[in-house]
């Protein structure tokens, strides 16, 4: 059956917090792939870039992907790159994908600028701008659903996916 839904998107799109939101109003449970990592890895994803590495991070997140997507059934949030893992994107054909999509200044502002995510410590929205430029074809060819965030209250964005899912 796979999960109710699965959400992609940039890095402050919303989907820890969207994802929560959405698995509470479906009545399931919910589960985020950077927590998965962290448990799996034993420490912080900040951490695992550091210490590790990111190809390290990239291969623990491909690995956590494709067990959520294979034993949990409520609502599946992503690491924002975790699409850029080739296996990882034949795995999601068919899922019910959920695409949250974010502006610039809105990314920018809910990351903040004190940014705990290894990939936007130096320079976060230069960082940022680049990367929702090269992954925002990714995301929208995988989307089964893609709603807007900007302006909208998390729980607005959460009635958006229950519609485009129905
Ligand atoms: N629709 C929204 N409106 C206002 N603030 C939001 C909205 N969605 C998320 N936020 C806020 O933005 C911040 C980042 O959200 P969140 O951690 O859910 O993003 P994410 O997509 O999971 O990011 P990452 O890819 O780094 O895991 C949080 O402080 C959250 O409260
Ligand atoms: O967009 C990204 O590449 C990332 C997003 C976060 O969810 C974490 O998975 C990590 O900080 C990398
Ligand atoms: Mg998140």
């Amino acid at each position: 059956m796979g999960p109710r839904a699965v959400l992609i998107g940039a890095p402050g799109s919303g989907k820890s917090t969207v994802g929560r939101l959405l698995a509470e109003r479906l009545g399931v449970a919910f589960r985020d792939t950077d927590a998965d990592v962290e448990a799996a890895a034993g420490k912080p994803v900040s951490d695992i870039f550091v210490e590790d590495g990111e190809e390290r991070f990239r291969a623990l997140e491909a690995e956590a992907v494709r067990r959520a997507l294979a034993e949990h059934d409520g609502v599946l949030s992503l690491g924002g790159g975790a699409v850029l893992d080739e296996t990882t994107r034949g795995l999601l054909a068919g899922h019910r994908v959920v695409y949250l999509e974010v502006g610039l200044s809105q990314a920018v502002s809910r990351v903040g600028l004190g940014s705990a995510r290894p990939l936007l410590v130096f320079n976060p929205r230069s960082q940022l701008k680049k990367l929702m430029d090269a992954r925002r074809p990714v995301y929208e060819a995988l989307a089964v659903v893609t709603v807007a965030t900007d302006e909208r209250e998390p729980a607005e964005v959460v009635d958006e996916i229950v519609k485009g899912l129905a």
